[in-house]
């Protein structure tokens, strides 16, 4: 079984500061989601009140169709793994991977495999950890809880590029092997773009977008040409780029099959827009929210 998360007109307020305001979101069960923001955009925020470390100021909840608040068997089978986990500095790596029986599906056998896989040495104390290492600890524990919502909050931080690279392809074989619903929150989105299925971005303390990864990959465009014929089309810019003549537009939108016949026409060359550019220019502070 695998939980489904929806939030119903949540707010979350810490002292006079809305962190977030109003999110209605529903996420489906046993898909992987990322969650993408700028710094303060709200993610930690979000994901604390789906593991019930916070309580919403306003709004309701639900993870597994239930209130997630003080709900003992829900939150035991949901795990939140922040950067360099929530761990006590003093003990061995080896101690906190026993402390993970703690929850009913933890499973040791699997964590020591991937302890072992990950190069971690389990009986060094965690405060003499690198901060690479520490990250694959955390997400080893994350990984091991085979929990039915599994959120990891930033956890790739400190790690190099081939581990982070091991530590996604060991998230999917698990997810492969036991589907259950899975948030990354990261700033690496391209990176991690091939193992998502749907991607919600949250701005300013709002839910800004929530689609597909086939929907965010389709969904921009760039227009190069002459700086007229750029202007003739009438485009929504997200963003635009001058070189003497040429002008170079970004808009968020699909084009239409008539809007790309009078590019081609005017001589103007429409190319893809990566999804991390996609994210900046959507949560660019200059523009309004949308
Ligand atoms: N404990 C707290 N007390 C007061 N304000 C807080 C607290 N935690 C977060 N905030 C504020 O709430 C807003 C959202 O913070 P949050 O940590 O959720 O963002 P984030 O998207 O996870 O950011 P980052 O990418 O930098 O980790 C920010 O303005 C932050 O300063």
């Amino acid at each position: 079984m695998s939980f489904t998360v929806n939030l119903r007109g949540v707010s979350l307020r810490y002292g006079s500061e809305d962190a977030l305001a109003d999110i209605d979101l529903d996420l489906e069960a046993g898909k992987i989601y990322g969650l993408l923001g700028r710094n303060g955009a709200g993610k930690t925020s979000l994901l604390s009140l789906l593991a019930a470390f916070r309580k919403p100021t306003a709004g309701d909840v639900l993870v597994g169709g239930e209130p997630v608040w003080e709900n003992a068997p829900i939150v035991s089978r949901v795990a939140l793994i922040r950067e360099g986990g929530d761990f006590d500095d003093s003990d061995s790596v080896k101690a906190v991977i026993e402390a993970g029986q703690i929850r009913p599906s933890f499973d040791t056998e699997y964590a020591l495999k991937l302890a072992e896989r990950f190069d971690l040495p389990l009986k060094k104390k965690v405060r003499d950890l690198s901060r690479g290492k520490r990250s694959v600890l955390a997400a080893v524990t994350g990984l091991a809880a085979r929990a039915e919502l599994t959120m990891f909050d930033e956890v790739h931080l400190g790690m190099d590029a081939p581990t982070r690279d091991a530590f996604y392809k060991e998230l999917l074989a698990e997810y492969m092997d036991r589907p259950h619903t899975v948030i990354l929150s990261t700033h690496l989105i391209d990176e991690v773009a091939n193992y998502l299925e749907e991607v919600v971005i949250v701005d300013r303390g709002r839910l800004l977008r929530h689609a597909d990864i086939e929907a965010f990959q389709g969904m921009g465009a760039t227009l190069t040409g002459p700086a007229d014929a750029v202007d003739a089309l009438g485009l929504a810019a997200l963003a635009e780029q001058r070189l003497g003549g040429t002008k170079s537009i970004t808009v968020a939108d699909a084009l239409d099959a008539p809007t790309r016949e009078r590019a081609a026409a005017a001589g103007i060359e429409i190319g893809p827009v990566g999804l991390q550019d996609l994210f900046i220019h959507l949560t660019d502070p200059e523009r309004k929210a949308a």
